[in-house]
């Protein structure tokens, strides 16, 4: 269980709410309205002292235990080393000391990635790194993993595979930052909408995604067709 009671900052305001094991999350609002911050909060990048995972005080639990209960995995993949290649960069995601290597074949073929295994990562496209973080999350397999905007630059095809890569059981509990509404809707998970560093809506994909509420959060710039969410141009 993850939990956060009365934080506040210079960024958001009095931000409470729990989520249950194995629930899944989706965090949405517009361009500045404080996702990033929160996402960094509740994996103590931001440190504070009002989140709980699993009833214990995120600051009194070590460093190595945090890593393996809670995950954030940031919108752009930095690389401080010139020459680490995919699978060295993998086998760096782990935080277990076994030996990884099947693992790493698995997730290889997972993502469709054997030609870039021994690749350097620092020259792979903008869509190829944030596949590499998903392969790197994977590998790192947290209680709990936030992505920061990982779909921003995936083709269509890749979308789907990240798709149906969230909807398995690859991952345990997973939090997802989106401005993707239609991926969003068809996730299904329960939804955070925050607006000006304020929680404005916790609750079911179903009840956010009412007529009524997308009226109310987004105007007239969505509309529902069939089961698909779409920009009303
Ligand atoms: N380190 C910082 N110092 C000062 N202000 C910051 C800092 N980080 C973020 N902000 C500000 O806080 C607000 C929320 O930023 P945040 O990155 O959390 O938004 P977001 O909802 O993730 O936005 P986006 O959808 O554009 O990525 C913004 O106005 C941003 O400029």
């Amino acid at each position: 269980m993850l939990e956060i009671n009365n934080y506040n900052s210079s960024i958001l305001k009095d931000i409470s709410f729990s989520l249950n094991e194995n629930e899944n999350l989706i965090i949405l609002g517009q361009n500045g309205a404080g996702k990033s911050t929160l996402a960094k909060v509740l994996s103590n990048l931001i440190e504070n002292d009002e989140v709980k995972l699993f009833d214990v005080n995120i600051n009194d639990i070590s460093d190595d235990k945090r890593a393996s209960l809670i995950n954030y995995i940031p919108p752009k993949l930095e690389i401080f080393d010139e020459y680490i290649t995919l699978r060295e960069f993998l086998e760096l995601s782990a935080i277990n000391n076994n030996d990884n290597n099947s693992q790493i074949d698995k997730i290889i073929e997972l993502l469709s990635l054997k030609k870039l295994e021994n690749r350097f990562c620092k020259a792979f496209s903008s869509g190829e790194k944030q596949l590499l973080l998903l392969g790197s999350a994977i590998m790192h397999n947290a209680k709990i993993t936030i992505f920061d905007e990982l779909t921003a630059n995936l083709d269509i095809t890749r979308l789907k595979e990240v798709y149906d890569i969230f909807k398995s059981d690859f991952l345990q509990q997973k939090i997802v930052i989106t401005h993707n509404l239609d991926l969003a809707y068809a996730l299904k998970f329960k939804v955070l909408y925050l607006k000006d560093g304020q929680i404005k809506f916790y609750g079911s994909n179903e009840e956010f995604f009412s007529n009524e509420n997308l009226q109310k959060f987004y105007n007239n710039s969505i509309i529902k067709l069939d089961k698909h969410l779409v920009v009303n141009l």
